[in-house]
């Protein structure tokens, strides 16, 4: 088996981990308040920045990113940048080029699934995959899943294709396989054993189509780690600077890739021409890990974010230093006296009290109505009165707890000839109107309804 990767086994200056401010150019650093600023320029095995909403961990982390680049304490390559989302990859390589323009080429910074299909690609033959291994998507997921639970003749049992995505997703962002599953399952319980039989045929058809779906390409990374020590050892030497954006919202199988990411190397596994600073044992320290988050912010649980992986980051990085933004750039204090008030009661979480230097504001207004159509009447009404004082509608935003919230709202600002746009959800009025909104009234059959019915 050959394994290639880049040159990385030289680093610019010396490759430790000091523990003094390095010399950063003070352009870098302008504006930064007196946190953000040890942010960018604290160095040592481990950084945890909890930082509150709006407080500026973007402009930390970017700024933290190219001060290493710019003091030549790391090579881009060197670097590996998680964000959660494509677009906010993106945002963050540009902001980085911003600050020191083309020193940014050759720095991984991408998704946890992105980072993880490079790594396959490269090294899919010691998984006994082929390096050209398709990725299912969801849909492609959904549709073995129905195959299978048809062949099997298991709906029966209450097995539907998203409860058993969901389980099959949850196992394995615990790192669970099927033969793990396996041994923990009650074989009594038809369900059960129907689920196990679910999951092996799902497992097996994966492989025979040389596929792997989204959940197992960071589990699967894991494992590679596991199983093989050299190759992880390789993304050990590699990388030496591992920055994770919203750690609170990181999953198990995630956690463990970055245990596995920022673990010493281990001397047999340190080339012989090295000239890389080595330890006591004459392997390499682990990498340095930054993670940003704040458990207050965690919005994945529901698809197995672990908040105890930013809780209890300081016993898995005993040396961790902890830094907390608590200074808000985009709101008054009224606001954010709110908003702590309510996340006071949040369990689980690291003490933090965001203010602000904006003054306090206006007061907030609460409004309780009888319905939800009377809500939306009475937020229809504010966005007309905001508009009439001349605020453009482009400036407002209406937030919902859930999706199906938005019907009310939709149907009042349609007939208010409010213009409007449903980000991040599915527009209800995409949905057959009539006959979803007025079921009673079809049924009875006056003549609007009976038009509306025929309409729909
Ligand atoms: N030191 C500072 N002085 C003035 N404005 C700042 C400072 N730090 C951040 N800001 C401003 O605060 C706003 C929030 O910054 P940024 O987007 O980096 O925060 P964030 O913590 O990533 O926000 P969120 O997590 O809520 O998305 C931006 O408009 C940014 O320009």
């Amino acid at each position: 088996m050959t394994f290639l990767l880049d040159g990385f086994d030289s680093d610019p200056g010396d490759s430790g981990l000091p523990s003094s401010a390095p010399a950063v150019d003070e352009a870098l650093l302008a504006g930064l308040n007196p946190q953000q600023r040890e942010a960018v320029l604290y160095r040592g095995p481990a950084l945890l920045i909890v930082a509150g909403a709006g407080s500026g961990k973007t402009s930390v982390l970017t700024r933290r990113i190219a001060s290493l680049l710019q003091t030549r304490e790391a090579w881009p390559s060197q670097i590996l940048a998680i964000t959660f989302t494509n677009k906010a990859a993106n945002e963050m390589r540009e902001r980085v080029e911003q600050l020191v323009g083309g020193a940014a080429d050759g720095m991984w910074i991408s998704t946890f699934h992105s980072a993880c299909v490079r790594i396959l690609r490269r090294q899919a033959e010691a998984m006994g995959l082929k390096s050209a291994f398709t990725i299912y998507d969801s849909a492609d997921t959904r549709a073995m899943l129905k195959r299978i639970i048809k062949e099997l003749e298991v709906d029966t049992l209450g097995l539907t294709v998203p409860s058993v995505a969901g389980k099959i997703s949850k196992l394995k962002n615990e790192l669970a396989d099927v033969d793990t599953y396996a041994r923990q399952v009650n074989a009594d319980d038809p369900a059960d054993a129907a689920f196990l039989e679910v999951f092996r045929r799902y497992s097996e058809g994966l492989r025979r189509a040389n596929a792997l779906d989204f959940d197992d390409l960071i589990a699967e990374t894991v494992h590679l780690f596991r199983a093989f020590p050299e190759v992880a050892a390789l993304y050990q030497r590699r990388f030496r600077h591992i920055l994770v954006d919203e750690y609170q919202d990181t999953n198990h199988a995630q956690y463990a890739l970055i245990r596995e990411l920022t673990r010493p190397v281990e001397p047999q596994h340190v080339p012989a021409d090295t000239r890389t600073r080595l330890d006591a044992n004459g392997g390499i320290p682990g990498a340095s890990l930054t993670v940003v988050g704040d458990s207050d912010q965690s919005i994945y649980a529901f698809r197995g974010a672990d908040i105890r992986n930013i809780v209890e980051f300081e016993r898995d990085y005993p040396e961790a230093q902890v830094i907390l933004l608590e200074q808000n750039y985009r709101s008054t204090q009224n606001i954010l006296d709110a908003a702590n008030a309510v996340i006071a009661s949040n369990f689980d979480r690291q003490e933090k009290n965001l203010f602000t230097t904006a003054g306090a504001g206006d007061k907030i207004t609460g409004f309780t109505g009888y319905s939800a159509y009377d809500e939306a009447q009475f937020v229809a009404d504010e966005i007309q009165k905001l508009h009439e004082a001349g605020a453009a509608y482009k400036d407002m935003a209406v937030f919902f707890r859930v999706n199906s919230q938005t019907r009310a709202l939709e149907d009042i600002l349609i007939r208010s000839a409010i213009p409007y746009r449903i980000a991040g959800a599915p527009s209800s009025t995409s949905a057959p109107r009539s006959r979803m909104r007025w079921p009673t009234s079809c049924r009875s059959r006056t003549p609007l309804t009976t038009w509306l019915c025929a309409a729909s």
